[in-house]
């Protein structure tokens, strides 16, 4: 568990909660593979470019300055984006969370630490090239704005400058379980669950394919 984890900039120590930084490159099957994680492993989803859609929706003061920055693929401030995680933390009952396509850029990383006290228990790295995450995102068909190849174009480069650096350090850190997401969505998430599998149930998952066998 990690902690303590200060709320809404007050001193009021909330909850301990675990995280787990879900990164990757846009299109590389970071939220598919968190619905399969929340259903197998018990973990909330919050996606930073969700909460920051459903902000634009809800009609906030914001709304119009975070429309814009995901149209030109650019990275909304972190304060902004922070506040919307904080809340979602606080309003959850769960302690364990995938915060999923965040912390996208240094600012984003020193920021959230600055200001919860979180450290990730690890972050999870789904690599897959180029080339596969613009035909992903070409044909997701969910009616993102910036699912068009332009704006792909400059969210593949915001992600080679920012947010890879940010990987980098955490993996400097001895924290990246690193996936190759290239591969089919079942063939990914069986490389997914033996990173989430505690080593015990490992064990004894081989003991009862031992003894099956016997
Ligand atoms: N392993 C896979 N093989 C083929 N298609 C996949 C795979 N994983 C996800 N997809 C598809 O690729 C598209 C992008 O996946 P997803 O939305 O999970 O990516 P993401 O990393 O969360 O993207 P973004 O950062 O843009 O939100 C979706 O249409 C999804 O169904
Ligand atoms: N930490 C973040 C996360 C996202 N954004 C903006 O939202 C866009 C879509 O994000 P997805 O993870 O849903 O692909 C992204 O391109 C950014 O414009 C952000 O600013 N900060």
């Amino acid at each position: 568990m990690i902690g303590p984890f200060e709320a809404n900039g007050s001193a009021h120590t909330t909850k301990k909660v675990s995280v787990v930084f879900v990164l990757g490159g846009p299109g590389s099957g970071k939220g598919t593979q968190c619905a399969n994680i929340v259903e197998h492993f018990g973990y909330t989803h919050l996606s930073a470019g969700d909460l920051l859609r459903a902000e634009i929706k809800s009609g906030s003061e914001n709304g119009t300055m975070i429309q814009n920055m995901i149209k030109e693929g650019k990275i909304v401030p972190s304060e902004v984006t922070i506040k919307l995680l904080q809340r979602a933390i606080e309003e959850n009952g769960n302690d364990k969370f995938l915060i999923d396509g965040f912390p996208r850029n240094e600012e984003n990383r020193a920021a959230f630490e600055a200001v919860t006290g979180i450290e990730p228990e690890f972050v999870l790295f789904f690599d897959c090239s180029e080339e596969e995450m613009e035909r992903r995102l070409l044909c997701r068909n969910q009616g993102r704005e910036d699912d068009n190849i332009e704006t792909i174009r400059k969210r593949f480069k915001v992600y080679m400058e920012s947010s890879l650096p940010v990987i980098e350090y955490y993996n400097a850190k001895g924290k990246v379980k690193k996936i190759d997401a290239a591969r089919p969505v079942g063939e990914v998430f069986e490389a997914v669950k033996a990173v989430f599998t505690p080593p015990s149930d490992k064990v004894k998952a081989a003991s009862w394919s031992f003894k099956w066998n016997d």
